[in-house]
């Protein structure tokens, strides 16, 4: 067979914004009701969602049939890990915490086969040669994967031009939730200092050609990044709309709950 296409990279190569549901529930269930609801992307997130390599196949399986691009955040950029969520058929890494251009090019040696990298050949072994039957697996695998890098740090806005430009790196995705922390406004996404750094990532990363994606759940914030250029957007989390939906509805039977607020964090 050919090698699959990956949707998510055509999508944002095709232009913006691409809107995208953040899937924490860590199953294969929750992730497929998700993309049945159209989203453009998806998170499968590996850093703060429970969830295995395992669990992320029976997700990426999952959500296989529906439009939706599924975009695998791991916990780290630990080439090992990276190794087994591509032999298992990501074709997007989203990878958080990036701070330098060295940690950036070293992702891309970590999705690459010798001599361009260090990934460790999985043959005929693993879902994203399809057993083998993508034949020319190996020499065209990195045509299709796509490697997103997390700048969510003071180090990672103040190196974001450097990292934007490394050969490889896709696109970059700000965190607004770990960087108003990092900037010591934990939670605070609309702090003017935060917002200066996240325009400047947003900014930077344009300049450097490559595609720029945000966390927005709340949409003024979502329709800011869009006026930006953002090329993608993610503008649900699946597991924060469960909770509101269930407050909401307790609270119209019974007076001691109250309608939730948006959410402060996200
Ligand atoms: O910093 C951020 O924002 C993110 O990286 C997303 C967070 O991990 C989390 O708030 C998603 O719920």
């Amino acid at each position: 067979m050919e090698l699959p296409p990956n949707l998510f990279k055509a999508a944002v190569a095709r232009g913006g914004p691409q809107y995208g549901i953040w899937a924490g529930f860590g199953t294969g269930y929750a992730a497929e009701l998700g993309a049945s609801a159209g989203y453009d992307w998806m998170v499968i997130d590996g850093e703060h969602a429970p969830n295995t390599v395992p669990s992320i196949l029976a997700q990426l399986q999952a959500v296989a049939p529906y439009a939706t691009a599924p975009v695998v955040r791991p916990v780290n950029g630990d080439p090992a890990l990276i190794k087994q969520l591509l032999d298992v058929g990501a074709q997007t890494l989203m990878v958080p915490m990036v701070e330098t251009a060295e940690q950036a090019h070293a992702l891309v040696r970590a999705m690459r086969y010798s001599p361009h990298g260090i990934r460790g050949v999985g043959g005929g072994l693993v879902r994203a040669s399809r057993w083998g039957d993508v034949a020319d697996y190996m020499a065209r695998a990195h045509e299709e994967l796509c490697l997103i890098v997390q700048v969510e740090t003071q180090l990672g806005v103040e190196n974001v031009e450097a990292i934007a430009a490394v050969e490889g790196v896709d696109a970059v995705f700000v965190g607004p939730m770990d960087l108003s922390a990092a900037l010591g406004y934990p939670g605070e996404t609309s702090h003017p200092e935060v917002q200066r750094h996240i325009e400047h990532a947003i900014q930077a990363t344009l300049a450097a050609n490559k595609a720029c994606g945000i966390l927005a759940p709340l949409e003024a914030d979502a329709r800011r990044y869009a006026a930006l250029g953002c090329h993608f957007i993610a503008v649900a989390l699946d597991v924060i709309l469960l909770r509101q939906a269930a407050v909401d509805t307790l609270a119209r039977y019974r007076n001691d709950v109250e309608p939730s607020e948006p959410p402060a964090g996200y």
